[in-house]
């Protein structure tokens, strides 16, 4: 018997919406953009990926959108095969890109139209009326592109995606340039876009908008996609807490008898922070508790912390490729 790990199955045989295996893309210059991305996204699901700047979100997402073609690999969404069945593939999927172009003499309604034609799709008035009145644009529907404000033509963007009724929707970096208001209208939407079955992959440079938003995380640093995990899951494997004990009298030193322990002392020597891994089963809280008691240290205040998203993404990017944990 074989003792080797279980290969990757195959991308047409994975019941996910989107399934990706050995992605790979090296651009004209040489420049490995991607390497051997496999991923599974689940239908239903809103995955968030994240990852510094040239990580290769927007590749990622460019090459399951059909915009730019992969150099290895396969890419199936909603059954078909990006390459060979692309049309079928394309009209799955719904995309807010980075950038504002929008046709600027048009009116809302007849972009929406436009775009809905484009996929082949029937017209159908009520789902448009129904995704520009979501996106409170209902008003607007025969105003210019043009006259409309930035917020407004950003949700253009995102009502011209679901124009076409996609089962997937990927929006790249939604929050950019976008005021706190509007990132909140925007989050309820794609929150009950979820809710009626779409599933949503976002890209994202705020950790909150990840944090607030998704069910899975997956991290990207250098073409490489690093986890992929639940975000709960991915917050209890990676997080560290934090015990800070607020003590009656300052010290000078951590004392002898408290060598060994993962302590740090303020500059002040008034407080102590304790660090431990909520992977462990074993805290040590009750052992420190011990030996501050033998060693005649009184606290009168004792808090604990989690790390946020934001610690454990800085953390994960910062480590070498292939050691995350
Ligand atoms: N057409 C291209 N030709 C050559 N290199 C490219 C091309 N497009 C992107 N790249 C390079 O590929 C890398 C990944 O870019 P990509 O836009 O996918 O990153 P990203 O993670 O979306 O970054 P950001 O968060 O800044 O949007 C970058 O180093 C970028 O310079």
């Amino acid at each position: 018997m074989s003792h080797s790990a279980p290969p990757v199955p195959d991308a047409a045989a994975s019941d996910a919406i989107v399934s990706i295996r050995n992605l790979g893309k090296t651009y004209a210059g040489g420049f490995e953009a991607l390497r051997d991305i496999n991923l599974d996204i689940r239908r239903g699901e809103i995955l968030a990926l994240l990852g510094p700047n040239g990580a290769g979100k927007t590749t990622l997402i460019s090459i399951i959108c059909g915009i730019v073609n992969a150099t290895r690999g396969t890419v199936y969404a909603d059954g078909h095969d990006i390459r060979h069945d692309y049309r079928a593939a394309r009209a799955a999927i719904g995309l807010v890109p980075q950038e504002l172009h929008t046709d600027a003499f048009e009116s809302v309604m007849a972009t929406l139209k436009f775009s809905r034609g484009l996929f082949g799709r029937p017209p159908n008035p009520a789902h448009l009326e129904k995704v520009l009145r979501d996106l409170s644009l209902w008003d607007k529907r025969n105003a210019k592109i043009m006259t409309l404000s930035g917020g407004m033509k950003r949700r253009v963007l995102i009502a011209k995606a679901l124009s076409h009724e996609p089962k997937i929707l990927f929006l790249d970096e939604p929050s950019a340039g976008v005021d706190v208001e509007l990132r909140h209208d925007m989050w309820q939407m794609v929150r009950q876009l979820r809710e009626s079955g779409t599933t949503i992959i976002l890209t994202t440079h705020y950790i909150e908008e990840a944090e607030e938003m998704a069910d899975r995380i997956g991290v990207i640093n250098k073409g490489a996609l690093i986890v992929v995990e639940d975000k709960a899951v991915l917050m209890r494997k990676l997080g560290k807490k934090q015990l800070t004990l607020s003590l009656q009298q300052a010290m000078e030193r951590i004392p002898e008898g408290l060598a060994g322990l993962p302590l740090e002392l303020s500059e002040d020597g008034l407080t102590l922070v304790y660090t431990f891994d909520t992977q462990s089963e074993e805290t040590g809280i009750a052992g420190l508790l011990r030996r501050l008691g033998e060693q005649g240290i009184d606290f009168k205040d004792l808090r604990s912390s989690e790390s946020s998203l934001e610690e454990i993404f800085v953390n994960l990017v910062r480590k070498p490729k292939g050691n995350p944990a």
